[in-house]
């Protein structure tokens, strides 16, 4: 047999059916259910009268519309201000129950992203498929499992069948050797992939993420770059499984223990690629070459080194790029050829399932140890991805850090990723967000978002314009 890839050799392990036209059946080991995508698939169930295939396989966790504050947690999911948020997480509770689904309810210590909640649980398994109602679940990649976001009419399917139907994805490259210079981190190193490849670069592809810059990332730093994939196109990201990858799963609640434990750590030793295994495309990317990023635009591909300008739709390669660029800097207020560092911050927001981790938070708290948030920034929030992972902060004393600095210290979820709850821009407002997306009302109506690492959104926070983390 030829050469495989890691995405071939995950393909091919849960292939059930090839069908003539194309498409293929596949079997999905794990299912993550958050509030927004799954009341009208458990709806369907209900209809049909089916019941879930497997059970076991289903876990779930609200996260989009929680609020954040401790307030409004306080008296649990009744307690929810908004009536459709609240309607949302009250139907994934009585779904979950009514189904017997495992789920981490509003208050539970668990409870966070789903993104962050699945891999801290050792749900998130090499080798395993796993899909959710979220494009963003490319970020489960990160742990060499053929991971993607699948709509509400697919999470029926799942819920059913345990199975999807897809198409096979061209495989892409994407290599980034050397050695990533101080204060430049797995965001910067997304955010210039993106920056090169564009967002429709890994369009119809799988992207793995290979070269000696990504293997010493850490398994968080591996997940927000896996994370990202969705915003260069492509529906899956992947790294290969090694020892790293191991030691991160040892021991988490859902991974297997004993004898099973020895027996899966044999089995993920050939989630890589073949060395010889052909990929549709390559892209290559040096380390040293990264700078801190700072998207300037609408759309994450819009994003420079904060050391550079704005850019001038003037000198765009053609009429589409020029005119997509004037309304990007009408909509984010910038003048063409502005210094990045001279854009000021209203709002610095730390969180997200792309930067949420105890590493993201430690990273940030490093860089306001002892400094105080700029008095022109309205509002500097830090919402952990986890209650686990703000359980740890807290015992690592991070929470006074940033409290004392002038942050706002809050409970997890999605937050001001997508502003479904409270926390939101106002119109005209620049926020320093460790988030994903930038796209046009994405924070609130008119917000102006900023993408960048959680050190370049702590520095930020702090001068009240964006600089350079490396001389801060
Ligand atoms: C609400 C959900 C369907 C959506 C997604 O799929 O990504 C959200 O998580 C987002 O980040 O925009
Ligand atoms: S944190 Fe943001 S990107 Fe991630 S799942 Fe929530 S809304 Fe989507």
């Amino acid at each position: 047999m030829g050469a495989k890839t890691l995405y071939d050799k995950l393909w091919d392990s849960h292939l059930v059916k090839q069908r003539e036209d194309g498409t293929a059946l596949i079997y999905i080991d794990r299912h993550l259910l958050h509030e927004v995508t799954s009341p009208q698939a458990f709806e369907g169930l209900r209809l049909a009268n089916r019941q879930p295939w497997r059970l076991v396989t289903n876990l779930a966790t609200p996260d989009h519309n929680v609020p954040t504050t401790l307030t409004e947690r306080a008296a649990g999911v009744k307690g929810i201000d908004d009536d459709i948020a609240r309607i949302q997480v009250m139907t994934l509770d009585e779904n979950c129950d009514s189904f017997n689904i495992t789920e981490f309810e509003i208050n539970d210590a668990r409870q966070g992203i789903v993104h962050v909640v699945g891999p801290e649980q050792g749900a998130t398994l090499p080798g395993m498929t796993v899909v959710c109602g979220d494009s963003h679940t490319a970020t489960h990649g990160a742990f060499a499992a053929l991971a993607h976001g699948i709509g509400t009419s697919e999470v029926e399917h799942v819920l059913a069948t345990q199975c999807l139907i897809q198409r096979k994805m061209k495989n892409m490259l994407v290599r980034v050797d050397g050695e990533l210079g101080p204060g430049v981190t797995a965001k910067d190193v997304v955010l210039a992939i993106i920056g090169k490849i564009g967002t429709a670069g890994g369009t119809g592809h799988a992207i793995e993420f290979g070269g000696s810059a990504i293997e010493s990332l850490s398994m968080e730093g591996r997940m927000t770059i896996c994370n990202m994939a969705i915003e260069a196109g492509a529906r899956v990201g992947l790294v290969a499984c090694d020892q790293t990858t191991i030691d991160y799963i040892k021991g988490r609640p859902f991974a297997p223990q004993g004898e099973h434990w020895d027996l899966a750590v044999n089995a993920w030793q050939d989630l890589k690629s073949d060395d010889d295994a052909q990929f549709d495309t390559v892209v290559e990317l040096r380390a040293e070459d990264i700078e801190p990023q700072v998207s300037w635009g609408t759309s994450p591909e819009m994003v420079t080194s904060v050391n550079g300008q704005v850019p001038d739709p003037e000198k765009a390669a053609d009429e589409t790029q020029s005119k997509s660029w004037l309304r990007a800097l009408e909509y984010m207020g910038l003048a063409a050829n502005q210094q990045i560092t001279d854009i000021r911050l209203d709002k610095v927001f730390i969180g997200s399932c792309t930067n949420s981790r105890i590493e993201d938070l430690r990273a940030a708290a490093e860089v306001i140890k002892g400094r105080k948030v700029a008095d022109t920034v309205k509002e500097a929030i830090v919402v952990p991805g986890s209650g686990l992972v703000k359980r740890q902060a807290e015992a690592e004393g991070l929470d006074k850090l940033f409290t004392e600095a002038g942050f706002q210290w809050r409970e997890p979820g999605c937050s001001m990723c997508l502003a479904m709850n409270a926390d939101k821009l106002g119109a005209g407002e620049h926020c320093a967000s460790t988030s994903n997306r930038n796209f046009e009302g994405r924070q609130g109506w008119g917000g102006r978002t900023h993408l960048v690492s959680p050190a370049m959104a702590a520095a930020a926070a702090i001068a009240g314009h964006f600089v350079d983390v490396r001389h801060f």
